[in-house]
């Protein structure tokens, strides 16, 4: 099988066996402060273990392509979420797990307007951003803790330019 993959558009139905995608949805909507406010109601859950959750913000490079994926990681003491500031499009990369191992990547192009939230012990690619350094808004798990395995895979699998 080829090593190159594909990129398929980031929906929540597609993105459900790994985890949540972060986006505005009329299903999730409900108004609030006197109806001055739309709020998209728990879009994710924080799932963590044995600590608390934390919010960061990650400014990710851009990736060059074609990409060259070595490795996936997960975390399994607690999920992952990453919401883009920027409005500009990122990719993100999952798995299964096959064995305690990450099988073939799956590949979403996210817009600027989604995020996701791993689950916990979901694999994915460390974050990727394109065309410019973006700013995201991560919630995951403060240490302690070895909360990172990594796996590097025999051959690398290719990533196409997505834009
Ligand atoms: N290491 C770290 O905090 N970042 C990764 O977990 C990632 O998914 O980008
Ligand atoms: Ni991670």
């Amino acid at each position: 099988m080829s090593r190159m993959l594909s990129i398929e558009p980031l929906t929540k139905e597609a993105f459900a066996p790994f985890g949540s995608v972060i986006e505005t949805d009329r299903a999730s909507m409900r108004l609030i402060n006197g109806g001055n406010t739309e709020r998209f109601h728990a879009l994710a859950r924080v799932d963590v273990v044995g600590a608390g959750a934390i919010i960061n913000i990650f400014r990710g490079q851009p990736r060059a392509f074609p990409y060259a994926l070595a490795m996936m990681e997960r975390h399994p003491l607690g999920s992952q979420s990453f919401s883009p500031v920027d409005d500009r499009p990122w990719l993100v990369v999952v798995a299964a797990d096959e064995g305690g191992r990450p099988g073939r990547p799956r590949v979403f192009l996210a817009s600027g307007r989604q995020g996701v939230n791993y689950g916990r012990n979901v694999w994915h690619h460390p974050l990727m951003a394109l065309g410019a350094a973006s700013d995201f808004i991560v919630v995951d798990r403060e240490a302690p803790g070895d909360n990172l395995e990594e796996f590097f895979y025999d051959e690398a699998f290719v990533i196409p330019d997505p834009l």
